[in-house]
């Protein structure tokens, strides 16, 4: 049985939207729960209207042997909690999910999918009820606990986001077009969870001090000034305590920024984000993370993919019956 509220009026049945949306990369050293880069790396979801009460799944890619096929799906949790909020309810579901990002590891791909499915919740209202992209922001900010990877994932390209008590807001700065992101995901997993578990409650105010600092010279760097993005990507309140729950991540990103390129944990890890500055620094990272895990992680398998910042954030189509 789907959870209904009887009373609501019901989302019409045959529609079907498709919702494509970008992996992110948070924090980018410093902007730990605040910075974001939509990243050229998308899932797909489509959700058609049922009026049989049924809840149907076609999944594929990342995930699709593990995930839930039932009401516990991360999609369809995302969209009952938008359809309650929103004043309506289902009845019956069918999801498609093309899923690329992999999952647990430090790309958003939770993100991806909150997001996904609560902008394909609004689209299936009618046109006069639908909310605009700042509701989506709130929902989504809500359901992760923090606003750094839904933003750009709803906004596209670099996403600064802020919270006033329980109000959540987000800007978009405009990337230097030097700036090369270059991602290396090891076959390995670290949940969200399990990594924001290891951090203090509190931090000394010279480290906090310290990171402002970076935090501000990290948006100058990837608008104006590439060149200082080792400088930039430098943090005080989350890497250090993580290592250890991913040391070859955390060896790769030391052996980088030694030979000077702006090397950092994505997300809470255990991908390795790297902003190069231009082709020729971009092909020498790539080489370098080559040689670097060929030598030093033989049993890990790293992905390597050299992208670019996704700037059209979470894009919609929708066919009405
Ligand atoms: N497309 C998806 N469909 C359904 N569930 C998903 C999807 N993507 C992620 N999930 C769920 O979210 C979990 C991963 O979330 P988690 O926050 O740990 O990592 P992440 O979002 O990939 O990384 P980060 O938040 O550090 O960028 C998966 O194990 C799965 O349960
Ligand atoms: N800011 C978050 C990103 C991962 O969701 C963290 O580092 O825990």
């Amino acid at each position: 049985m789907l959870p209904q509220t009887a009373q609501l009026p019901a989302i019409q049945g045959g529609q079907q939207v498709t919702v494509r949306v970008p992996a992110t990369s948070a924090n980018l050293g410093p902007g730990y729960d605040s910075l974001g880069l939509a990243l050229t790396l998308h899932d797909t979801l489509t959700v058609e209207s049922l009026d049989s009460g049924e809840l149907l799944f076609e999944l594929s890619g990342e995930g699709a042997e593990s995930l839930p096929r039932d009401a516990s799906h991360l999609v369809v949790r995302a969209m009952n909690a938008a359809f309650e909020r929103l004043g309506y309810r289902h009845n019956g579901l069918k999801i498609t999910a093309e899923n690329v990002s992999p999952h647990g590891r430090g790309l958003g791909s939770s993100a991806a999918a909150v997001v996904a499915a609560v902008t394909a919740a609004n689209a299936l209202l009618p046109s006069g009820e639908q909310q605009d992209r700042n509701w989506i922001l709130q929902l989504t900010s809500e359901m992760e606990g923090h606003p750094d990877n839904v933003a750009p994932a709803i906004f596209g390209g670099l996403a600064l986001s802020w919270q006033d008590s329980d109000q959540y807001s987000s800007t978009c700065a405009t990337v230097n077009d030097a700036v090369i992101p270059i991602v290396a995901v090891p076959d390995y997993e670290l949940s969200t969870e399990a990594a924001r578990a290891l951090l203090p409650a509190s931090v000394g105010h010279h480290a906090a001090a310290m990171n402002s600092g970076r935090a501000a010279l990290l948006i100058h760097a990837l608008t104006d000034k590439p060149e200082l993005l080792l400088a930039g990507t430098e943090d005080f309140l989350h890497q250090s305590y993580r290592a250890e729950a991913m040391r070859p991540s955390a060896a790769l990103i030391k052996a980088l920024r030694q030979a000077g390129h702006a090397a950092v944990v994505s997300g809470a890890g255990p991908t390795v984000l790297v902003l190069a500055n231009g082709e020729a620094e971009a092909a020498d990272v790539l080489q370098f993370i080559d040689s670097f895990t060929a030598a030093n992680t033989p049993d890990i398998n790293w992905r390597v993919m050299k992208l670019a910042v996704d700037v059209e954030g979470a894009k919609v189509g929708v066919h009405r019956r």
